[in-house]
């Protein structure tokens, strides 16, 4: 250990950063997280230079198989290191296909102001100009920095840096996928340096009030998604499998279709959480504008994008039943 440099922990969880492909030009139709993390950690030997670098695998999985309780081990794990006096930062490998729900599940329950990168790549490990090995090497440098105390967990692929509330993956292939929303990326990285421009409003990290310490599950949260022709086949489905919340995934500014909007009133009517977001991927879902909320007793997502709003409900209803008091929280965090 070198005493100037910060230690970084790598937790592992496997993704595409951790593929391999048949040949080097192989881009898709590899086999994600195959990889193991001291392997990763060993192609990157400019790592060394930068922190004391511990790996840990938490998990080896494709990120589209991320489940609820894959959070609440990662999230504890995470609190755990943190609290140690010997870690200044953690990055996590992951998969990219759900890296921005458990970068947003990590932003309300990790309890420190120390940084959270997480990292992928859209090219597995053995393809012509991987982009994971630069991608950890920048996350490792953003973990182990003073800049990026206090920010909030972020997401770090492509020399840039995102929050995790307000980032999604955006193209299927490409490595410059993630993108956040108009509201504005937080910074760059730039010869191994991490420059921040802005931060978020919305409380997170330290500042949350969420606490996943005692929990062992999280109430069960559904999606529905919203199309022209939409049905409430779904709906029921997830109501009758004993949905705690539904997630309206509506058209445009959140439009519920006539024909769908009696299930969801029975839903609520039944004790289920309705919240109302929008497939279109910007802006803010106004509440009481394309349905009375107050009147329906439904709850706005303000900005989140479906997948984002689950995550928060799922928290919220682990602290309260009252949709007023979960409206506060879609306006908080
Ligand atoms: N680029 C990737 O990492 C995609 C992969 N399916 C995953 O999410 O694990």
């Amino acid at each position: 250990q070198t005493a100037k440099l910060p230690n970084v922990t790598v937790l592992a969880t496997g993704g595409t950063i951790a593929g391999t492909g048949a040949t080097s030009t192989t881009t898709v139709g590899y086999t994600a997280a195959t990889v193991g993390v001291q392997q990763l950690i060993n192609a990157v030997p400019e790592l060394a230079k930068i922190a004391n670098v511990k790996g840990e695998q938490v998990f080896q999985i494709a990120s589209e198989s991320m489940t609820n309780e894959h959070w609440l081990t990662l999230g504890k794990r995470v609190n755990a290191l943190l609290a140690q006096n010997d870690v200044d930062g953690i990055v996590i490998t992951h998969g990219t296909d759900t890296m921005e729900e458990t970068a947003y599940f990590l932003d309300l329950v990790v309890k420190s102001r120390k940084p959270v990168v997480l990292v992928g790549a859209m090219r597995p490990s053995t393809a012509l100009s991987a982009d994971g090995p630069i991608n950890l090497y920048n996350a490792v440098s953003i973990a182990g920095s003073q800049e990026a105390v206090g920010k909030g967990v972020i997401i770090a692929l492509n020399d840039q840096i995102h929050a995790a509330r307000d980032v999604s993956k955006t193209n299927t292939s490409t490595p410059d996928s993630f993108k956040t929303t108009e509201l504005g990326l937080l910074g760059y990285i730039q010869g191994g340096k991490p420059f921040f421009y802005r931060t978020s409003t919305r409380k997170h990290t330290a500042d949350s009030e969420f606490d996943i310490a005692g929990l062992t599950a999280l109430p069960q949260v559904d999606i529905v998604y919203g199309y022209a022709n939409m049905n409430t086949v779904a709906l029921d489905a997830f109501i009758a499998a004993g949905a705690k919340g539904i997630i309206h995934a509506g058209v445009g500014d959140g439009s519920i279709a006539a024909r769908v909007k009696p299930g969801l009133v029975a839903a609520r009517k039944k004790g289920a959480i309705i919240v109302r977001a929008s497939r279109v991927g910007q802006g803010i879902l106004a509440r009481n504008g394309e349905a009375n909320d107050d009147e329906l007793d439904f709850v706005a997502a303000d900005t989140l994008s479906p997948q984002k709003a689950r995550i928060l409900l799922m928290l919220a209803l682990t602290k309260t039943n009252s949709t007023r008091d979960i409206q506060r929280m879609f306006y908080t965090y």
